[in-house]
C-alpha cells in the first residue's frame, strides 16, 4: 500500500557528500612493518613477534591512502566439542569456508572513522548469517509498554508501510564509520527516535554491507533494558535506515570528560559497569560476542540508565545456555548465610529487597523455581539440602573462535592482536579496560601511538596509578579481567556469573538494578526544530547549510521524563 503521509523531507537525495564526509578519513590500524625496527617500542615478550608476522598480511600504511587495509578472516565456532563452519559473504564475494581455514581475500581493517572521536574501531569482519525473528512489540515483551510502538503501529495501520517520508529528521546526533544518526520525529506523533541512516552505495564500495546486515540482525533479536530497541528498519533506493530508541544523555566517553578529574566516582562506575555486565551477559546468552566495548558505545538513556550501542563489529555464534550447580565456594558460603534472601541464580547478593517503585515481577525469589504442590513439599531443612548448591546459568560462548581483527586499539585483547583466534573472553578483557578507564580516566596500555599501544597490551604488565585512589576490590577485579591469557581470565568459564560474584559488586541487586537510581539523569533535551526542513538526510547532517534553526514555531521542547 502506498504511503499516504506527506513527505516532510525528500526521501532521496542526488548526492551523498555529507554522509561520506561524516566518515573520517581512514584511520588505519598501525601494524609494525616487518622492515621497521622497533627501537622506541617498549620491551615486549617474544609473543609480540606475531605483530610483525601479522604485518605480512597488511598493506603498508603509506600505500593505503584511499583504500583500506585488507585481511580476510574466518569465523568459526566450536561448541561443545563440535566445530562449526560458517558461511560468510560480503557483497557479492561469497566465501564459504570451513573451520580453521584462514583466507587472504579482501575484507577491511582499521578504518573506522568516528566523528569527534579519537578512538575508531577497526575490523576485518565476516560473520555467519543466522536468522532472527522479526521485531514487533509482542516479540519484545520487555519493551512492549513503550508508547513508541503504538505510534509506529498507528502509522503502519494507516499507511501500510513505514518509510523515510514518515519521519522528520531534526538534527544529527552523531556519525560513525557506517552511517549518521539523526534525532527524528515520527510525523504527527511527538514520538522521537534515533535513526541511523547508511548510504548503501558508499557501503557497497567500502565493502561494509555485511556489517550493516550484522547490526540489523542483531538489533532485531534484542529485548533487554540495557540494549537498543529497533522499532523498524527500511530501505530506500539510496539508504538503509534503522529506527532505534533515542538516548538523550550522550555517551560515557563524553560524560567522563565532564567529571572532575575526568574520571567517575567509584559508586557511579559500579552502577555503569554493572548494567554493561548485564547487557553483555544477555548478548553472550544469545551467542553474540560484542567485541567493541568502550565508553563511546555506552549511551545514557533519558532515565540515566545505560544502553549499549553499535553492533556492527559483533560476532554471532552458537551457544547452549545451561543451568549448572554452583561449585563456587564464595557462592556456597553466601548461600549458607542467605536464608530468606534473594537466591535467584544470577543474584547471589543477600540484599535483594523489592523496591515498591519497581512493579515488574521478577524471578528474584528463587525458591519459586523449585515450588511444588503442598503435599510434595519437604521440611525446610530438606528443601535447603535439595537446592544445594544453587543453580547457575552458564551461557558463555567461550569456545567460539574468530580470527577477525576487530576492536579499538586501546581495548584490543591480546589474543586478537596475536591473531590466535578469540572467543567471548575478549568481551571480559574489554570489560576490564572499560572499568579501568571509568575509574582512572585513562586506559592501562595506551602508548604514544597505535603501534606502541598494541605492544603494551601484549607485553606490559598491568599497573595502577596512585591517583585517584580506588578500592582494593576494584583493582582486584581489574586484575582478574586483564589477564593476558584468555583461559586464565576471570569469566572465561562461567561468564558474567563469575564477575557478578566479585566483591566489587557487593550490594548490587542484579535483578532490580534497572530500578536503581542512576548516578546522573540527563536534563530534558531542548530541541531546535529546523525552520527549513533539511532536504535530505545529508542535508540534516550538514552542520552548515542544513543546520537546525529556530523555526517559526520556536523551539520544540519535549520532556523525556
Ligand atoms: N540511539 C542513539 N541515541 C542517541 N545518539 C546515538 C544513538 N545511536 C547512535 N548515536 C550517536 O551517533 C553516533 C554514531 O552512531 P554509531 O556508533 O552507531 O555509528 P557507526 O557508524 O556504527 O559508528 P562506528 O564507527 O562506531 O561503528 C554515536 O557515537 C552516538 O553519538
Amino acid at each position: 500500500m502506498a504511503s499516504k503521509a506527506m513527505p516532510q523531507i525528500l526521501p532521496e537525495i542526488s548526492s551523498i557528500p555529507e554522509l561520506k564526509h561524516c566518515s573520517k578519513s581512514p584511520s588505519p590500524l598501525e601494524i609494525p612493518q616487518t622492515n621497521n625496527s622497533c627501537a622506541s617500542a617498549p620491551t615486549v615478550s617474544p609473543e609480540t613477534a606475531n605483530l610483525s608476522k601479522m604485518s605480512h598480511k597488511l598493506e603498508p600504511k603509506e600505500q593505503k591512502q584511499d583504500h583500506h587495509l585488507k585481511e580476510s578472516v574466518v569465523e568459526h565456532g566450536n561448541m561443545n566439542g563440535s566445530s562449526t563452519s560458517f558461511q560468510t559473504y560480503e557483497g557479492s564475494n561469497q566465501l564459504k569456508v570451513s573451520a580453521s581455514a584462514r583466507l587472504t581475500a579482501p575484507s577491511e581493517i582499521g578504518d573506522r572513522g568516528n566523528s569527534g572521536r579519537c578512538r575508531p574501531s577497526t575490523s576485518s569482519d565476516v560473520s555467519d548469517e543466522s536468522s532472527c525473528s522479526s521485531m514487533t512489540s509482542s516479540t519484545k515483551p520487555h519493551k512492549a509498554n513503550d508508547s513508541r510502538w503504538e505510534a509506529i503501529q498507528m502509522v503502519r495501520t494507516r499507511d501500510g508501510i513505514l518509510g523515510l517520508s514518515h519521519f522528520r529528521l531534526l538534527k544529527r546526533l552523531g556519525c560513525g564509520d557506517i552511517g549518521s544518526v539523526y534525532l527524528s520525529e515520527l510525523n504527527g506523533t511527538k514520538s522521537y527516535f534515533a535513526m541511523k541512516v547508511m548510504d548503501k552505495a558508499s557501503l557497497a564500495i567500502r565493502k561494509k554491507l555485511l556489517r550493516v546486515q550484522t547490526e540489523k540482525e542483531i538489533l532485531q533479536c534484542l529485548d533487554h533494558p540495557f540494549l537498543p530497541t529497533l522499532y523498524t528498519h527500511f530501505e530506500t533506493d539510496k539508504f538503509s535506515c534503522l529506527v532505534m530508541e533515542f538516548c538523550p544523555g550522550g555517551d560515557l566517553h563524553t560524560l567522563r570528560q565532564k567529571q572532575p578529574g575526568k574520571h567517575f566516582p567509584e559508586q557511579a562506575v559500579k552502577f555503569y559497569v554493572a548494567e554493561v555486565l548485564l547487557a553483555l551477559e544477555y548478548l553472550h546468552m544469545l551467542g553474540i560476542i560484542y567485541r567493541d566495548l568502550k565508553p563511546e558505545n555506552v549511551l545514557v538513556r533519558e532515565d540515566g540508565h545505560i544502553m549499549l550501542s553499535d553492533f556492527d563489529l559483533s560476532l554471532r555464534c552458537a551457544v547452549s545456555p545451561t543451568l549448572t550447580k554452583s561449585s563456587n565456594p564464595d557462592a556456597e558460603a553466601l548461600r549458607k548465610n542467605s536464608q530468606g534472601y534473594c537466591v535467584q541464580p544470577a543474584c547471589v547478593e543477600p540484599s535483594c529487597i523489592i523496591q515498591p517503585s519497581c512493579a515488574a515481577p521478577t524471578t528474584c525469589f528463587g525458591p519459586r523455581f523449585f515450588s511444588k504442590s503442598k503435599k510434595d513439599r519437604k521440611p525446610k531443612t530438606e528443601v535447603a539440602t535439595q537446592i544445594n548448591p544453587w543453580p547457575e546459568l552458564i551461557a558463555e560462548p567461550s569456545d567460539a573462535r574468530s580470527m577477525s581483527f576487530v576492536g579499538t586499539h586501546e581495548y584490543l585483547a591480546p589474543e586478537i592482536i596475536k591473531g590466535e583466534g578469540h572467543g567471548s573472553a575478549v568481551d571480559w578483557w574489554t570489560f576490564g579496560i572499560f572499568l579501568y578507564e571509568l575509574l582512572f580516566g585513562k586506559t592501562p596500555f595506551k602508548g604514544s601511538g597505535n603501534r606502541a599501544t598494541l605492544f603494551n597490551v601484549i607485553g606490559q604488565p598491568l599497573r595502577f596509578p596512585e591517583y585517584p585512589v580506588v578500592s582494593f576490590s576494584a583493582r582486584d577485579l581489574i586484575r582478574g579481567l586483564l589477564v593476558k591469557e584468555p583461559q586464565q581470565r576471570l569469566a572465561y568459564k562461567r561468564g558474567a556469573t563469575e564477575i557478578k560474584q566479585h566483591p566489587f559488586f557487593e550490594g548490587v541487586n542484579w535483578a532490580l538494578i534497572r530500578c536503581a537510581t542512576p548516578p546522573e539523569v540527563p536534563k530534558p533535551v531542548e530541541i531546535e526544530r529546523p525552520s527549513k526542513l533539511p532536504s535530505s538526510p545529508s542535508g540534516a547532517a550538514d552542520g552548515s547549510s542544513g543546520a537546525p534553526q529556530k523555526g517559526s514555531d520556536g523551539y520544540l521542547e519535549f520532556d523525556f521524563f
